[in-house]
């Protein structure tokens, strides 16, 4: 058996155009454009990357992107006035800091500091806290963009086994809400998981959100499963000349892919989910923030 190999690129533009289309029809029937405001702290350059490409994306989707850059060294009481000054600002429905800060500045704190309701990136711990209660929250956008993927791949989700390889809060802890939400039977696995060979091969669904290069080798997959990889590791690669590197998932892709029913490749798997549903949760706010419908397809 060889897997259905899932397209994140392709995905990730079928969300970017419904994001298009919600927001023709708030600027259209309300008057309403939506706006995103991005802050980067410092000079990180993968940071940049993504920064710019959230600044392009919002702008090809109709919405208003607003980017601050601050220095390396802002002080926390700069980037804390910014952030109040954001959360006043009517014209910004979204706000998000680039991760990682530097090492003066905490991100819980930032987190905490942004208004729940313009929390796009779904950190807070207010948003965490509605998504665990079931209540209307803005959920965290890679395990968003995996829901949706997992969705439009296996349909109903209702009664599969689902698990989840890692627990942090940007990703383990929210995936696995949103999969409990949908009706899988969820377990959460991590590094000091006992037998993790065995919980594995129970899965329908793996996610894999661990951070360790190519660990989840492919017999650890039920046959025909579905394997969602949201580790992005980079790792030498002597093939490719000296000094060179390439990138790879959590997952052991050559063996997994001839095992599971569909997996997701590294790079153009689950990566461009992320930015994707950054726009969607922006559309999302946006909305509740003027009391208007859920954006259909766009929220868990
Ligand atoms: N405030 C936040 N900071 C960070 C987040 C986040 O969600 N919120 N996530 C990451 C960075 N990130 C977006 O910010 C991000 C990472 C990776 C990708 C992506 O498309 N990856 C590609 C490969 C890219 C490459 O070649 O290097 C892929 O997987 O195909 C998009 C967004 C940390 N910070
Ligand atoms: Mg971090």
């Amino acid at each position: 058996m060889s897997a259905d190999i899932l397209d994140g690129k392709a995905f990730a533009a079928t969300i970017r155009a419904r994001v298009a289309g919600h927001v023709t029809r708030l600027k259209d029937s309300h008057g309403i454009t939506p706006g995103l405001a991005v802050v980067l702290v410092g000079e990180d350059p993968a940071s940049e990357v993504y920064v710019r490409n959230k600044g392009i994306a919002t702008v090809e989707t109709g919405m208003n992107s607003f980017e601050h850059k601050l220095p390396a060294e802002t002080p926390e009481a700069d980037l804390y006035a910014l952030i109040d000054r954001l959360n006043a600002d009517p014209a910004v429905h979204g706000i998000l800091v680039q991760f990682p800060v530097p090492a003066h500045l905490s991100e819980r704190d930032i987190v905490a500091r942004i208004a729940p309701e313009k929390d796009v990136d779904g950190l807070s711990v207010i948003n965490a806290g509605l998504l665990a209660s079931g209540q209307n929250a803005m959920a965290s956008c890679t395990p968003l963009g995996c829901l949706m993927l997992l969705r439009e791949t296996l349909g109903d989700l209702t009664g599969k086994d689902a698990v989840v390889i890692g627990r942090s809060n940007l990703v383990g802890k929210p995936m696995a809400q949103l999969l409990l939400r949908d009706s899988c039977t969820v377990t959460i696995a991590h590094s000091r998981t006992k037998d993790l060979a065995e919980t594995v091969r129970r899965a329908d669904i793996v996610v894999a959100a661990v951070g360790r290069a190519q660990m989840v080798p492919g017999d650890w997959i039920k046959p025909g499963a579905c394997v969602i990889d949201v580790g992005i590791n980079r790792i030498p690669a002597p093939e490719k000349g000296e000094g060179k590197t390439r990138l790879v998932g959590d997952v052991d892709f050559a063996s997994a892919r001839e095992v599971a029913g569909h997996i997701t490749p590294v790079p153009g798997g689950v990566g461009p989910l992320t930015i994707a549903c950054l726009l969607a949760n922006t559309v999302t706010a946006c909305c509740r923030i003027h009391g208007l419908d859920e954006p259909e397809g766009l929220t868990a």
